[in-house]
């Protein structure tokens, strides 16, 4: 196994990263050495950002705060959190956080200085979404970018600090926030069931009110027929991603970077297909078989598989596409770019 090196506090991230993420972790963990340690770290300071944000038990003024100021605590080698609710899945992660700082500080300033910065505008977009609700198509792009999109800006730019990639993969930030738009809107098309449940709310109030009344509705047979069109509204947006992806992946020219960008885009394509016109998705949480990720990952090792794989998916989705959706005309248009951009 390509371990973090071995300090103890790196055996101890290692075994967060796998924890967190088995699958992605292998991928993690197959990074060229120059990048390794500081992309695992950033996996794992936004982990425990993300633990943060979900936590609904923590009072908000708390939540503001910790939010607000984590990418100050990245320089604090003392600090934990031992304040989150009993069920948060990484809590402790939160109370054993110093293993990840004292690596933090460990990193070469370069790369700290990226990390901290995208903690920073991500701790107080997340703020900023504690109160206000996910209304306009607007608010939604905003809240991605937030959440996913300045993940991608951060990756790039650690990449290029790490001399594997060039210095336009970093600067492009519209490029790379619609890499992270393309794998969060996907969450969240998927997640619709669990993230009601849970009292989250991500889908945009000004896209699900055309075929509904309230967002529960769509989770009731009765009113399946609306919550069918909204979701398939909801893939056609996300397929306006998949231009700038492939434009994003193109400019790749390390292999360990390229597999650890292109395995959840596929995964991402993949899913798509599956939620879309799916009445499952508003029934229950369906996810990709373990077999067809396995297929999907061992192929994603080339621009031209990769392409190939999005081809594939998007002639699915074309031979689904249901005429009768408002959004059919913008599923097609959408479909029809992607085969010209291919
Ligand atoms: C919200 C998210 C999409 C950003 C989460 N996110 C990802 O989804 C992981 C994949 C992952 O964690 N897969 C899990 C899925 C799961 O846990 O449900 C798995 O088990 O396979 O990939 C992304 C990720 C990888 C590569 C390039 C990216 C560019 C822009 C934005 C994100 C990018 C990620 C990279 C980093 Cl550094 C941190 C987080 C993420």
């Amino acid at each position: 196994r390509a371990e973090l090196e071995n300090t103890p506090s790196m055996r101890r991230c290692d075994y967060y990263l796998c924890r967190t993420s088995r699958s992605f972790s292998a991928v993690i963990r197959a990074l060229d050495a120059e990048l390794r340690p500081a992309i695992s770290i950033f996996y794992l300071v936004l982990r425990g950002l993300d633990t943060v944000e979900d936590d609904m038990s923590l009072d908000k003024k708390l939540k503001h705060k910790l939010l607000t100021t984590f990418h100050e605590k990245l320089y604090d080698p003392q600090w934990n959190f031992d304040g989150s609710g009993p069920n948060e899945k990484d809590r402790d992660l939160l109370v054993e956080f110093h293993v990840v700082t004292q690596e933090f500080l460990a990193l070469d300033k370069k790369f700290q200085v990226v990390i901290a910065d995208i903690c920073k505008r991500m701790g107080h977009g997340m703020a900023e979404f504690i109160d206000k609700t996910v209304e306009t198509v607007d608010d939604y792009n905003l809240y991605c970018h937030y959440v996913a999109g300045l993940v991608g800006i951060g990756l790039s730019k650690l990449f290029s600090a790490s001399g594997l990639e060039s210095a336009e993969v970093g600067v492009d930030e519209e490029r790379a926030n619609s890499m992270g738009l393309f794998l969060q809107k996907t969450n969240i098309i998927r997640d619709y069931l669990e993230d009601l449940e849970e009292g989250r709310t991500w889908w945009p109030r000004q896209v699900w009110s055309l075929y509904g009344t309230k967002l529960s509705d769509f989770a009731s047979p009765d009113c399946e027929a609306g919550g069918l069109a909204c979701l398939n509204h909801l893939v056609a947006d996300a397929l306006q991603h998949v231009p700038d992806c492939f434009v994003y992946m193109s400019r790749l020219r390390t292999q360990s970077v390229f597999n650890f960008c292109a395995i959840p885009q596929v995964m991402a394509i993949a899913t798509l297909d599956l939620c879309y016109n799916n009445k499952q998705v508003l029934k229950r949480n369906v996810k990709i078989r373990k077999g067809t990720a396995v297929s999907l990952m061992m192929k994603a090792t080339s621009l031209a598989n990769v392409i190939d794989i999005f081809v594939s998916y998007s002639k699915s989705l074309q031979s689904q596409g249901v005429t009768t959706d408002p959004t059919y005309g913008k599923l097609s248009s959408t479909l029809d770019t992607i085969f010209k951009r291919a």
